[in-house]
């Protein structure tokens, strides 16, 4: 675990560090009067990053180096002036504790990074989310809750039978809030994971991890999907129920805690629910997808992780689409689609025939070729030996679904553009957030330029052409673009895209791309390079 010191010598105190004691001799920090609070920081050089012990590794996949940290950025380039918000990045951002080192990228304890934008600058942050489950570690210096796919260690018999109990009742699982962040209708702000006792409030300018969102309906479950569908009305997910398998679809309204159900759909395949990390909506529809890798109790019994975590590969069960009635909660469809691998869908849509009626349902999703490896793929052993030849990151494309509402019993599922356009990798991906539910024509993602071991492209998709734009630095990890639209654009993708850059330098920097063109329109370096980080929101100021 690391071992943190609080540093605090901000003239009036305003300002606190946590400081890992090991890196304490290299590190200095100045103020610098000014209308934007500037500090500036020295740090120690990743082989000084003696907790993360190792050399060379990618800066990406190494802990995050401070507990904590708030400056101004200089910017090359130019930022537009009407870009006025806070750009929120969430993700697993520290992987060790004492000397215990966890495996799988997804493992690590929740960094959220701020960028904020005003008049033409750029004030960036990071903090560590206080989840109970990072508390704990820290207190205890050992793991206390279940994660992704760590287990804590029992002392002896008794203790594990407790654990067991534990985990029926939830308490045993992490609120270790790693993945995403959204804003909700009503300004709160989320750090959110696959645990719904992981929905936690933060404040999006100081970072701070305010308490846990408590659910105050009566609905149970322990988990449901990482990506809720949120806007400014509402927010919609999925609950898998792990016992009878099937999903619970839910909505919850702005100002308030308590999710109502639309309805249910009951798997049509397998002996556990599939695996839901996101969905898609269209404007009427919810779609909700079986997935053949299916969540396992078995397997999130065992104390050490199998290839496939706490999930099974289940080809013979097949893989399902439904659609349900958003204002319903009816189930208008529900058809055996080919095998499919997603995390992430990116959005989905209404065909409607020349006489205006809807005849289909479109979903697209970044789609691993029905192949499980890229869960493992994503081990931090096989992130950090990397050796820059060997060209191992499976293949993925975007998977356009096409399920017939005529009551027909197939949905097909086919590349939308030739994975060779984005260098045959495709996840972490983004839209102009209007076009959600809607007809729409281009997705920002991360493609490869191989040979790779993860994705390593910012790349704009375009499903008319069917051409994709690939922006590339050597070495480089940039984290999911996300697209932040200009106020009063007519057109789909004026706006621009903001990513983080990890280095292989072991430095970083916030980048905006035109939404346009595609092309750099800034960058701000980083005091030192951040770790990879999952998922964004955009939170623009008043
Ligand atoms: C970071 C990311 O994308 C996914 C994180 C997923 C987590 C933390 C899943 C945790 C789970 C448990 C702790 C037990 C129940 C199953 C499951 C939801 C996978
Ligand atoms: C990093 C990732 C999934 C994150 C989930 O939130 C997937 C990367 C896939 C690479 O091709
Ligand atoms: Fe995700």
């Amino acid at each position: 675990m690391l071992d943190f010191d609080r540093i605090s010598n901000h003239r009036n105190n305003r300002v606190s560090f946590l400081v890992r004691k090991q890196d304490k001799q290299s590190l200095t920090i100045t103020h610098v009067a000014s209308p934007l609070r500037r500090q500036q920081i020295s740090v120690p050089s990743v082989e000084n990053d003696a907790a993360a012990g190792r050399n060379n590794q990618h800066v990406a996949w190494t802990s995050v180096r401070q507990e904590r940290w708030e400056g101004e950025l200089h910017v090359q380039g130019e930022l537009p002036l009407w870009l006025k918000g806070t750009y929120l990045r969430n993700g697993p951002g520290l992987w060790h504790l004492e000397n215990y080192n966890f495996r799988h990228l997804f493992d690590g304890y929740a960094t959220i990074v701020k960028l904020h934008f005003e008049n033409g600058r750029l004030v960036a942050g990071h903090r560590q989310i206080e989840s109970e489950a990072y508390k704990a570690a820290r207190k205890n210096k050992k793991i206390c809750f279940r994660e992704f796919s760590e287990v804590p260690k029992h002392e002896n018999f008794m203790a594990y039978v407790g654990e067991l109990a534990n985990l029926f009742s939830g308490a045993s699982l992490t609120d270790n809030a790693n993945t995403g962040v959204v804003k909700l209708g009503d300004g709160r702000v989320l750090c959110l994971t696959e645990t719904q006792k992981g929905s936690l409030i933060i404040d999006p300018n100081t970072l701070e991890t305010l308490g846990r969102f408590e659910y105050s309906d009566n609905l149970g479950g322990l988990i449901h999907s990482a990506h809720p569908i949120v806007t400014d009305t509402e927010f919609l997910t999925l609950l898998p129920d792990l016992l009878n398998p099937g999903y619970l679809v839910v909505r919850m309204e702005p100002g308030t805690n308590e999710r109502k159900v639309i309805g249910r759909v009951n798997c049509r395949g397998g002996p556990a629910a599939g695996w839901v990390h996101s969905f898609p909506v269209t404007e009427h529809y919810i779609i909700v997808p079986e997935m053949p890798l299916r969540y396992c109790a078995q397997n999130l019994l065992r104390a050490e992780p199998t290839p496939l975590y706490k999930f099974e590969w289940h080809p013979e069960s097949k893989a399902f689409v439904h659609v349900m009635c958003k204002a319903s909660g009816k189930i208008v469809a529900s058809v055996e689609v080919p095998l499919f691998v997603t995390f992430h869908f990116i959005n989905a849509y209404e065909e409607e025939d020349e006489d205006g009626r809807v005849t289909a349902i479109i979903a697209d999703c970044c789609e691993h070729n029905a192949d499980t490896t890229i869960l493992d793929q994503l081990r931090l052993q096989n992130l950090r030996s990397f050796n820059g030849n060997d060209d191992v990151l499976p293949d993925a494309r975007v998977g356009r679904f096409r399920i017939p509402l005529d009551g027909s019993p197939f949905g097909k599922l086919e590349a939308a553009l030739d994975p060779d356009e984005h260098g045959r990798a495709m996840d972490m991906c983004s839209i102009n957030p209007a076009y959600l539910g809607k007809k729409y024509r281009y997705a920002y993602a991360c493609g490869a330029q191989r040979p790779c071991n993860f994705p390593n492209t910012l790349t704009k998709l375009d499903f008319v052409e069917k051409k994709a734009k690939n922006w590339h630095d050597e070495g480089a990890v940039p984290s999911e673009p996300f697209f932040v639209a200009r106020p009063g654009a007519t057109e789909e993708d004026d706006g621009v895209v903001i990513s983080l850059v990890s280095e292989k330098s072991g430095n970083g920097y916030a980048l905006l791309l035109d939404g346009s063109t595609f092309e750099e329109i800034a960058r701000a370096k980083l005091p030192y390079g951040l770790p990879y980080g999952l998922h964004g929101c955009w939170v623009p100021k008043k």
